[in-house]
């Protein structure tokens, strides 16, 4: 929790007035059974009525007063707690937007909903718990400790013990409970996930007919969560039966040892009675304050799994603008001053960045190997290549072969494990946060829409586009038809996730909101494969019209998709095993041929490739970066 405790700052004085009008309550608590104690003492033993009704006066003063201090504390606890809350929540969002891929993908979806949601809400009922009662139950039970000394010293002793007593039952029950708080915790992200999965995948489920199996795991992780917080709710209902039954002896001892002390003259019937009060309102605290510790401990760990979030930093560092500039005007200078070859100055490690404009290539892979954080396995393998301005760059390879890995490492959405990327003839990590993805579309293999207009979403691209370049945009993605047939045209509504469009629709407006950007790089993963044939051919040539040096990628399984790109990269299990346009890939690739000639059977040869072709395809794993220049 201390590393949360920053999110107080703009609540400090809530934070000390809430728990202060709280005591100031509980003094009024306190001094009730002491006027009781006098109206049965001094007004009805000796029958003093003006007595009687100056006590019961000052009684409903205190019950208004008290109430008044609870409602000021209460008002003041509340705005603490959920200001709190508010900008924990917010700077927990900003923070996980900050981290990489690579952190998102450890962390997991489900706990982060999970700790924006279940466990910010636990930390606020804490918080407001723990400044209306922390200090208050505390004060009330030494305070009738003491007000039970005031009266009655002996009997006080057995308030004494009972309240020692007391307190060991409930940390031992609360010692035991807590770590099994964590374990629920844990156990919700569980159960959150398969959830998640569940709904966002019942069409396949249903179309599987795996409702069965589906429910039966729910069942096992829900019954799994059931038995956990059963055992903790078990824990802490023995609490209650336990403190009753303690308090009771002690108030049988109390009424005992009262009735002796009354028949001797040591005491008053009224001093008897108070001791009662207080000994009641002792073993209310308790439970209470144990109840608010149980609270208070969920909270905490909670709290903690939310400061987690926060220690976790960005495995990504960025250079500052300034300094960024800086290094490019530095590095220009240096080209100048050299033999004007960009990679013969700078570090050996990483050579100095090219300034933009500088003719430089598009992109270069220089031996870049990925492996995924967590994973054994390489997902790239000492991929060399390098695109010119303007080529179109097709992607083909199996499934898993890579191709997503390898366009996801030009807008740093992961850092290569080894190797170096270029873009645009800078490290892609000498780019400030954010430079790098401006001159990068990018239309993902899912294609995923928000809630909002269809404007709203095309103008994600470049917020500050017309109308013109939207239709622009969404003509040569060849979504007008999908736009115009929506009621409202660009202010048509989308649906969360854009539910209410169908697979193909949404992929085209993902590629129009990629072009509303006008990138100097455009990365298409896989991203036309619910279109039809025909609308893929109009889609890429659309595209390919586009004005300047846009430099596409293409991934796709489909070979008519990418066959004419100017460079096809082939990849296989992670290795670049052929390069080069359709015809030579066709003529020398033994992959290449498979992967083409399962897709149009027609055009295969009668003839078995040639053992050269197959010689000439197994060395093409690694290419040198310049090779294709
Ligand atoms: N975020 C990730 N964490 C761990 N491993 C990953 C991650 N993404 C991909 N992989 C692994 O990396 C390898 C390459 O995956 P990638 O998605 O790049 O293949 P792909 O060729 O694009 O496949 P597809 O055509 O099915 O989209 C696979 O073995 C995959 O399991």
């Amino acid at each position: 929790m201390s590393r949360l405790l920053r999110f107080f700052r703009h609540y400090k004085k809530e934070t000390l007035l809430a728990p202060l009008f709280k005591l100031f309550e509980a003094l009024m608590n306190l001094l009730v059974p002491l006027v009781v104690a006098r109206i049965i003492d001094q007004g009805i033993a000796a029958s003093n009525r003006p007595l009687i009704i100056r006590c019961f006066i000052f009684l409903i003063v205190l019950a208004v007063a008290g109430m008044l201090f609870a409602f000021v504390a209460q008002w003041f606890a509340a705005k603490s707690s959920v200001g709190f809350t508010t900008e924990m929540r917010q700077e927990l969002f900003d923070h996980i937007q900050s981290l990489s891929y690579t952190e998102l993908d450890t962390l997991g979806t489900d706990t982060l909903i999970t700790r924006m949601t279940s466990d910010a809400n636990q930390v606020q009922a804490g918080i407001n718990m723990a400044l209306r009662l922390l200090l208050r139950s505390p004060l009330i039970v030494l305070g009738s400790i003491l007000m039970a000394f005031t009266i009655d010293a002996k009997s006080a002793l057995i308030f004494l013990v009972a309240t020692l007593v007391l307190f060991a039952v409930v940390f031992a029950i609360m010692l035991v409970s807590i770590p099994l708080f964590r374990k629920s915790q844990r156990a919700l992200d569980r159960l959150l996930g398969i959830t998640r999965e569940n709904l966002s995948g019942v069409r396949v489920i249903r179309a599987f007919c795996k409702e069965e199996a589906e429910i039966q795991e729910f069942d096992e992780r829900n019954a799994y969560l059931t038995r956990t917080n059963e055992f903790v709710g078990r824990l802490s209902a023995l609490m209650n039966p336990a403190s009753f039954l303690i308090v009771n002896i002690s108030i049988i001892l109390l009424i005992q040892l009262g009735a002796v002390r009354v028949n001797a003259g040591s005491m008053e019937q009224g001093q008897v009675v108070a001791l009662y009060n207080y000994l009641a309102a002792i073993i209310i605290e308790l439970i209470k304050f144990a109840s608010l510790l149980v609270s208070i401990n969920k909270s905490l760990a909670c709290a903690d799994r939310i400061a987690d979030v926060f220690d976790i930093q960005s495995s990504m560092t960025y250079p500052p603008a300034i300094a960024a500039a800086a290094q490019v005007n530095s590095a220009s200078a240096s080209t100048d001053m050299t033999s004007g070859n960009p990679d013969a100055s700078g570090p050996a490690d990483r050579p100095a960045a090219v300034p933009d404009g500088s003719g430089a290539d598009a992109v270069r892979f220089t031996d870049v190997s990925l492996t995924y954080a967590g994973s054994d396995e390489t997902a790239l393998e000492d991929i060399s290549f390098s695109v010119r301005r303007g080529q179109t760059i097709g992607i083909i390879g199996s499934t898993g072969s890579g191709k997503s890995s390898l366009v996801n490492l030009i807008p740093r959405f992961y850092d290569a494990t080894r190797g170096r990327v270029d873009v645009l003839g800078r490290d892609v990590r000498d780019y400030p946060k954010g430079d790098l993805i401006a001159k990068i579309g990018v239309v993902p293999q899912k294609a995923l829409l928000f809630e909002g207009s269809i404007r709203d979403n095309l103008l994600w691209g470049q917020a500050d586009a017309t109308d013109e370049e939207l239709w622009e945009a969404i003509a040569r993605a060849q979504a007008t038809e999908v736009v115009k047939g929506k009621e409202g045209g660009l202010d048509a509504l989308i649906e969360q996730g854009g539910r209410n469009l169908s697979g193909g629709q949404k992929q085209r407006l993902t590629i129009a909101r990629a072009l509303v950007k006008k990138p100097e790089l455009l990365i298409m993963d896989d991203s036309a494969s619910a279109l039809d044939f025909a609308t893929d051919a109009a889609l890429r040539q659309a595209i390919r019209k586009m004005a300047g040096s846009l430099t596409i990628f293409i991934v796709s399984q489909r070979a008519s998709s990418i066959r004419s790109a100017d460079r096809i990269l082939l990849l296989d299990d992670g290795r670049l095993v052929g390069s080069g346009n359709h015809e030579e890939l066709l003529a020398k690739n033994q992959i290449y041929q498979e992967i083409y000639y399962s897709q149009f059977p027609e055009e295969k040869p009668n003839r078995p490739p040639s053992d050269e072709t197959a010689s000439i395809s197994s060395t093409q794993g690694k290419e040198a970066p310049d090779e294709d220049k």
